[in-house]
């Protein structure tokens, strides 16, 4: 689906919809649980959606009580390894699915056969890799299609901390199940903490308590234990926010409802950020620990008229849903943006205005989301190829856009 937008401003209130990070985490600590567990404020995005699919293929059960609430029945300790088949999980393009997943159906079934759609199956996956070539754990990767098969042992783990947190938030998931304790070090300094803290968070939630590193060489032990069912409601997605945060230093007028001050949920910094792009003279922010927030940052500080910003420490942003670096600069260039990608960074030098164009989302829905807000502030009208990929995260996108005065059209 293509979408045409002609440039208008947004106002009104709009709650951002539930986090899907912390969905993720509950629904997995859930269906971990033994017994019933309730999870409300609930959005069936599509990664969402797979990772309830691929805990229902491990044996977890879940129905939906009402419009954003799910109850769901854990399996417990239960594992499932008499039967050779291996469970299969289709994880969509969802990278926390399938990182979660893999160490979870290793110390559940003992492996799984992973399948993704879009980019997902070239994603990243060496840091497991190494783990597995270290523990004798199978593990093959062909046409797409990965295959794990082994013991999940009590032991130590190294992982480096910069390539993805969802390897050390899959092993922290995973490593209470076995029946011995357990260490991950992390090898090089760690980014995206803030995501291993709302997996602690979740952890703790079920009474799964993990300690984490302290000191330079640090690490987290994990000791065996159950979870116990759960009684959560998600909270509103910081990550999302960051959109809407840049509509408004854009110029339009939206009250961001429904935020958790003190949430769990590192992108909560979009706050202190947007205030400095508000700002003037040059700014550098760091966005190891927030990644998901620099399409919303880059455009905002791309209409920083006469000022310059950085947004430095982004290297992971080249393996998400698209290599952002690379498609944040293309597609704000095309609106006339004055911006350039460096390996790790990107350099931004405002204007007073963009121009309209034919965009392309590059099936990513950050990047879908940027380009929407962009075109409240375009000479003309944006055109956003594969507009629908925002279902990724966020299926109301256009229709809460629609709410606050956005007027485009669409061409299936
Ligand atoms: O654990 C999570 O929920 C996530 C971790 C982050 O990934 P990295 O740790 O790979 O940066 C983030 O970009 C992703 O959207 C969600
Ligand atoms: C990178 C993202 O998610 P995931 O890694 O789970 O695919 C995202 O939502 O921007």
């Amino acid at each position: 689906m293509d979408i045409t937008i002609t440039p208008k401003k947004l106002s009104g209130p709009i709650t951002p919809p539930p986090s899907k990070s912390q969905a993720h985490r509950l629904i997995i600590t859930a269906c971990l649980g033994a017994g019933v567990s309730r999870i409300s404020n609930l959005n069936f995005s599509q990664d969402i959606r797979a990772t309830l699919f691929c805990m229902e293929q491990l044996g977890a059960r879940w129905e939906q009580t009402d419009g954003d609430t799910i109850q769901v029945t854990g399996i417990g300790a239960r594992k499932s390894k008499s039967d050779s088949r291996l469970p299969r999980f289709d994880c969509g393009e969802s990278g926390s699915t399938l990182r979660f997943l893999i160490p979870i159906a290793l110390a559940v079934a003992g492996g799984g056969v992973f399948t993704g759609r879009g980019r997902l199956m070239e994603r990243p996956q060496q840091p497991y890799f190494d783990l597995f070539d270290e523990k004798g754990i199978f593990y093959e990767q062909r046409d797409g299609v990965l295959t794990v098969r082994g013991e999940l042992t009590p032991g130590d783990y190294a992982l480096p901390g910069n390539v993805s947190s969802q390897f050390f938030t899959g092993l922290l998931c995973a490593l209470p199940l076995l029946d011995g304790p357990s260490r991950i070090y992390p090898t090089t300094a760690l980014e995206s903490w803030d995501y291993i803290a709302m997996t602690m968070d979740a952890l703790m939630g079920a009474g799964v308590v993990v300690t984490e590193p302290h000191g330079e060489s640090g690490c987290f032990h994990v000791s065996p234990q159950a979870y116990s069912p759960i009684d959560r409601a998600v909270e509103a997605d910081w990550s999302q926010a960051g959109f809407y945060y840049a509509a408004n230093g854009l110029g339009n007028s939206v009250k961001i409802l429904g935020m958790n001050a003190g949430s769990v949920q590192g992108d909560k910094i979009i706050c202190p950020y947007y205030a400095r792009l508000c700002g003037g003279g040059p700014v550098e922010l760091d966005v190891s620990q927030c990644p998901d927030l620099v399409p919303p940052l880059a455009l905002h500080a791309a209409l920083r008229a006469g000022e310059s910003t950085r947004l430095v420490g982004a290297a992971r942003l080249r393996i998400k849903e698209s290599d952002r670096l690379a498609t944040v600069t293309s597609e704000l260039r095309r609106l006339g943006a004055d911006i350039e990608e460096g390996p790790d960074f990107l350099s931004i030098r405002g204007i007073a205005a963009l121009t309209g164009g034919d965009t392309d989302s590059h099936n990513d829905h950050r990047i879908a989301m940027m380009l929407a807000m962009a075109a409240t502030r375009t000479s003309g009208s944006v055109t956003i190829r594969d507009a629908g990929a925002v279902a990724k995260s966020y299926p109301d996108f256009w229709s809460d856009y629609a709410r606050l005065g956005g007027v485009f059209t669409r061409t299936e």
